[in-house]
């Protein structure tokens, strides 16, 4: 292949971004023979990347992530953008569509602590730091007498605070740590019935130009169909949703079976009270499905819910 038949690979340049990009280049060299050159990577900064000191929800919330590459697929400088399902927004730019997704990792969270089993072993008051509102109002709902403050910063900036005492246990997803080669540091796993994942938790999403063949070509054998039928099922579900960034949200949909299963939770911020849909349908209308539970949420939520 010639240099400028080469695709190039927009990523963050987080260390989480950089191996879900490397995964991306692997399993394309795997599908086609191609070499490395061929698909260079372009190192792109976000927004997202430059806020340190605030909740993302408080500084607007998804979009921060992705906004930078969005501008280079568009500008025709990226060819795929590889990206966290979980960090995408609902509604992507005009002009941008997701090829698909690889096989999806792990979709649980982890909980880590130097001292404590579980989250059911901290002791009342110990303090538990997340920077995502979804783990905080969960980690409130199962137990109201923690502390609960806000942790920024990557996977490894985490771990580190922890490390230091700042404080006493966090929650971070397995995908990241398996994908970083960090799982030692994983306490225990909280099982999807406990503890639900965020929308599109574990899986990698392929961006490219909605009128680029070529790309779509090139990405067609490494994209997995099962996960393009759970994410298109949670997607619709948190799209119904979505009104407020700041609304604590988990959802997860796996076959059970020949069915498509999807669970959501909507709670308050500080987990006092939370409202849960379980459906099961046909994984070919996975999106309708999906839109039909966040429905149901939607309708039995009273006013001013996710306020407080
Ligand atoms: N918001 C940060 C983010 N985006 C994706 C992951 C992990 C990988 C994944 O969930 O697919 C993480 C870190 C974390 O939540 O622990």
């Amino acid at each position: 292949m010639a240099e400028s038949s080469a695709l190039v690979i927009g990523t963050r340049g987080s260390p989480l971004a950089l191996a879900q990009a490397h995964e991306t280049q692997n399993r394309l060299i795997a599908a086609h023979g191609w070499t490395l050159e061929q698909l260079p990577l372009a190192l792109i900064k976000t927004t997202g990347d430059t806020i340190q000191d605030r909740a993302l929800s408080e500084a607007g919330g998804k979009g921060l992530f992705t906004k930078e590459l969005d501008i280079g697929l568009l500008d025709g400088s990226l060819d795929l953008a590889v990206h966290s399902a979980k960090d995408l927004p609902t509604v992507l730019p005009e002009g941008i569509v997701i090829a698909g997704y690889l096989p999806r990792e792990d979709v649980r969270d982890a909980f880590i602590s130097r001292r404590f089993k579980s989250l059911q072993d901290l002791p009342p008051g110990a303090v538990v730091g997340s920077a995502s509102l979804r783990r905080q109002a969960e980690v409130r709902r199962l137990r109201p007498d923690l502390k609960v403050t806000l942790l920024r910063g990557n996977v490894q900036t985490r771990l580190d605070k922890l490390e230091r005492g700042e404080v006493d246990g966090t929650l971070l997803a397995m995908a990241g740590l398996r994908r970083l080669g960090l799982t030692e540091h994983v306490t225990t796993i909280l099982e999807t019935d406990d503890f639900l994942p965020a929308v599109g938790q574990g899986a990698i999403a392929i961006a490219i130009r909605a009128d680029d063949e070529r790309a779509q070509k090139a990405v067609a054998p490494i994209i997995d169909a099962p996960t393009g039928v759970a994410l298109a099922a949670e997607r619709a579900f948190l799209t119904v949703l979505d009104g407020s960034c700041r609304t604590p949200i988990a959802g997860h949909a796996r076959m059970i079976g020949s069915e498509l299963e999807i669970r959501g939770l909507v709670m308050r911020p500080d987990g006092s009270e939370s409202l849960e849909v379980v459906r099961r349908g046909a994984p070919s209308d996975a999106a309708a499905l999906g839109r039909e539970a966040g429905l149901d949420l939607r309708a039995r939520m009273p006013a001013g819910f996710t306020d407080s």
